[in-house]
């Protein structure tokens, strides 16, 4: 079976591209599955794109294999696009989904329904030795809830309310979510070059 690394120690994303690949035959393996082990790597880029290259490249240039690299995160409107890059990390270390969520609830108190509207955003960097990094970019707009909902997915999911829904993206299942989600919305744009890898 043909094999795709992807630079991420994530166990959410690992599962969501274990079922992206799958439909075109292809082993997506993620750091912790490699023989060899992988220090982490500093996300110190202040976009994405910076972030999602510095992964992807680090690994790919110490592999030198193609490398696939997801950056991803929670851009909410009232917080003027916190915690964006840093949603990983946004209650601060070790990361803490939970403690995460607390912290965006706590800082959307007050705040109107009609005023919670947030987006997930997703790139996508493919690094290739000797070649010029691609980038693809997915989002998936929603609104923050009031309550947390639902125990499927991963980090903020569960306050996530995607755009013509009622319920979080937690309370769906992972079909649905894969359907809607940024990360499918930008890996569906990488189709050509999937379905090309050696
Ligand atoms: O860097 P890697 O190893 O890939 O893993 P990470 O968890 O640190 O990943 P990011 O640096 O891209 O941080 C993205 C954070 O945004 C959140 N996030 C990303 N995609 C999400 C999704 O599909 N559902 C819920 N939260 C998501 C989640 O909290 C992630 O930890
Ligand atoms: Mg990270």
């Amino acid at each position: 079976m043909k094999e795709i690394v992807i630079a991420t120690k994530n166990p959410g994303k690992v599962k969501e591209f274990k079922t992206f690949f799958a439909e075109y035959a292809i082993d997506a393996v993620s750091l912790p599955e490699l023989s060899r082990e992988i220090n982490d790597i500093e996300e110190t880029g202040s976009t994405f794109e910076e972030n999602a290259a510095l992964k992807a490249e680090q690994i790919a240039e110490l592999l030198q294999i193609p490398v696939l690299a997801d950056d991803s995160g929670l851009v909410i409107d009232a917080l003027a696009g916190r915690p964006g890059v840093f949603s990983a990390r946004f209650a601060g270390e070790p990361k803490d989904d939970q403690a995460n969520i607390d912290k965006a609830l706590h800082e959307l108190q007050g705040v109107e329904t009609v005023d919670r509207t947030a987006r997930f955003v997703c790139v996508l960097a493919v690094a290739i030795p000797g070649e010029t990094t691609q980038f693809k970019k997915g989002y998936c707009e929603g609104s923050i809830a009031r309550v947390q909902a639902g125990h499927n997915g991963f980090g903020y999911d569960p306050v996530f309310i995607p755009d013509g829904y009622t319920e979080t993206m937690a309370q769906l299942s992972s079909d649905e979510k894969n359907q809607i989600s940024h990360r499918s919305n930008a890996i569906r744009q990488l189709d050509d070059w999937v379905k090309n890898l050696q």
